[in-house]
């Protein structure tokens, strides 16, 4: 297969009309010469949903604690609604973009992450299904809810799910698409390079928090299992010409 990039379209970036149609123009132009796998979350449908259903919901180093009411929810708002429109977006641009989550053809197995409830941590990649799709000249679109293996349905966090299936397809670069310039330093600052062993100080000293952590981890998982390439960007400089920080070895 020729090169193959990971895109992760954070929920952050979904909020902004103007980013997103932007994004899915762009994507659709560099996917007629180039595979791509299109992850994305949607933390901010999420908690539009959650609050016209009254359901108040609590995060965990940057995770949702998801119960049963809750996973109903984030499946909802994140296959039934995010997926369906970037599909379309896609679509509308001229893409083969074809929507699934990670259950599909158990493409991404997890397992419970008990304390949080229904959230899943991925355990295993099924490449088939995603094969087949990349192969024949499709591009997933793939939404951040996971099964475990007895087909249970978990809320994953979808930097975590981009990052397994990066690793998975031992791709060549992964770009976390979000509403930052990359990780910001404590002044506000860019920080251009980061090197994996001075993530856990940086999250220590709570330069990194919140939603910035499951991206970070998943940098760092990715790059230590061969991800050639990986960046946290702004959803607005595209992926064409990448500015943010660079995570390596
Ligand atoms: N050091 C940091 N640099 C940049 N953003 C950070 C940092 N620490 C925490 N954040 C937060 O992480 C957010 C991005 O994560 P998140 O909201 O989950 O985005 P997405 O929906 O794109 O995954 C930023 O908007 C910012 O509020
Ligand atoms: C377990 C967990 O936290 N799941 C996330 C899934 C969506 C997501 O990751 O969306 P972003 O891309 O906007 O961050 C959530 O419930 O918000």
């Amino acid at each position: 297969m020729s090169e193959l990039t990971v895109v992760k379209f954070g929920g952050s970036s979904t909020k902004n009309p103007q980013v997103q149609s932007k994004f899915l123009e762009e994507l659709a132009l560099i996917s007629k010469r180039q595979n791509i796998i299109l992850v994305h979350g949607g933390g901010p449908e999420i908690n539009v949903l959650l609050e016209k259903f009254a359901i108040t919901s609590k995060f965990v180093n940057g995770l949702r604690f998801t119960d049963a009411d809750t996973l109903s929810v984030v499946e909802m708002a994140l296959s039934g609604k995010v997926n369906r429109i970037l599909t379309t977006g896609l679509i509308k641009n001229g893409a083969n973009a074809v929507g699934i989550s990670g259950k599909d053809g158990k493409s991404v197995i997890c397992r419970q992450v008990e304390q949080l409830g229904f959230v899943g941590e991925p355990v295993k990649v099924n490449r088939k299904l995603i094969d087949i799709l990349i192969k024949a000249g499709f591009l997933p679109v793939i939404a951040s809810i996971a099964a475990d293996a007895k087909g249970n349905i978990m809320n994953v966090n979808a930097d975590t799910l981009a990052a397994s299936i990066a690793t998975a397809f031992k791709v060549q670069k992964l770009i976390f698409l979000t509403d930052v310039a990359g990780v910001l330093d404590k002044n506000n600052n860019t920080i251009k390079e980061i090197k994996i062993k001075e993530i856990n100080s940086l999250i220590e000293d709570k330069t990194i928090t919140g939603g910035m952590i499951p991206k970070i981890k998943g940098c760092a998982e990715s790059v230590k299992k061969g991800v050639k390439e990986v960046w946290i960007a702004e959803g607005i400089s595209g992926i064409q010409k990448i500015r943010g920080t660079i995570i390596k070895k």
